[in-house]
């Protein structure tokens, strides 16, 4: 059976990802502590493929997740899918909002309830976690009724905590994008588009190469979804642009806008070339 890799403890948003998006397949999910843990079990082969959450709606794109991809670990992207993570502050029966001084969460989650953490609990201290699920666990571990976490509804149900109150994320459209790296899977069931992710290195002092870059897709009209400049690391100006691509890498177009674009001098690493999947296209057919 393939193996899974995710951001653990049991409970988090990645694992509630992943069991929905392999719904139905016989797949094994095995839980990792950090990111990079969850990165290089795939690496060294312990898992078949690594669950990554990698943009979010409210917080934005997920720097170290870009940048692990990029410097640390080359393994494909073989397919990307969209989850609505979904808050809730969670504590031990009984424990009442108001005399809440602690907070546990994932950096990330906690971004995504900031006006309700400011409304709601604002003389508590947040303390930052390496996932949602490890702080719902910190919580059952303490036991102490002025402690609570940010996190799923499975990570409640998982540690026997009390849901204090659910969907706390400051918008309803909380959406996060997961990417898959390492094996190919056969495709699931509501595919929606065919994209190519691909990191060009522009040549040095070459004025305008941003512009042409951009002007070979333009003009063959290739609708791309995301840009997305990280530094390279070797020094103060120097960027990859990470580029998502509407289009599958065996088409025609695309051979050419990446032919042209090395012409002018740019690298190019191809990241992956996958299906995307929507969540309420994948929702509606699950429910067929
Ligand atoms: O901590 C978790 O539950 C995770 O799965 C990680 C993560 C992230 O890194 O963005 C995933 C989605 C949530 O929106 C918040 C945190």
């Amino acid at each position: 059976m393939k193996k899974i890799a995710f951001l653990g403890p049991e409970g988090t948003v990645s694992e509630e990802s992943a069991r929905f998006f392999f719904e139905g397949q016989p797949v094994e999910f095995v839980p990792y502590k950090l990111i990079t843990d969850v990165f290089s079990a795939t690496a060294k082969g312990e898992t078949d493929a690594s669950v990554i959450p990698i943009e979010n709606t409210i917080d934005g794109s997920v720097s170290l997740h870009h940048d692990l991809l990029i410097h640390e670990y080359d393994l494909p992207i073989t397919a990307e899918w969209v989850y609505p993570s979904i808050q809730n502050l969670i504590g031990l029966p009984g424990a009442e909002l108001s005399s809440i001084r602690k907070v546990f969460s994932h950096p990330v989650a906690i971004g995504q309830c900031r006006e309700f953490i400011g409304s709601n609990l604002p003389h508590a201290e947040l303390e930052p976690v390496s996932s949602t699920a490890e702080g719902v666990y910190l919580v059952k571990q303490q036991q102490r009724q002025d402690t609570a976490a940010i996190g799923t509804l499975l990570a409640a149900a998982k540690y026997g905590l009390q849901v204090l109150k659910p969907t706390v994320q400051d918008h309803k459209n909380n959406y996060t994008r997961f990417i898959l790296v390492g094996s190919r899977f056969s495709r699931m069931e509501g595919s929606s588009r065919e994209k190519t992710s691909i990191l060009v290195t522009l040549p040095e002092d070459y004025p305008g190469a941003l512009h042409q870059v951009l002007s070979a897709f333009a003009w063959r009209k290739i609708n791309l979804s995301r840009i997305e400049s990280r530094p390279t690391k070797k020094k103060l100006g120097s960027y990859y642009f990470f580029i998502d691509i509407q289009e599958r890498l065996d088409t025609v177009l695309l051979q050419a806008a990446i032919e042209e674009i090395q012409a002018i001098g740019c690298q190019i690493r191809i990241l992956g070339s996958y299906s995307s999947y929507s969540y309420e296209h994948k929702k509606e057919n699950s429910e067929v």
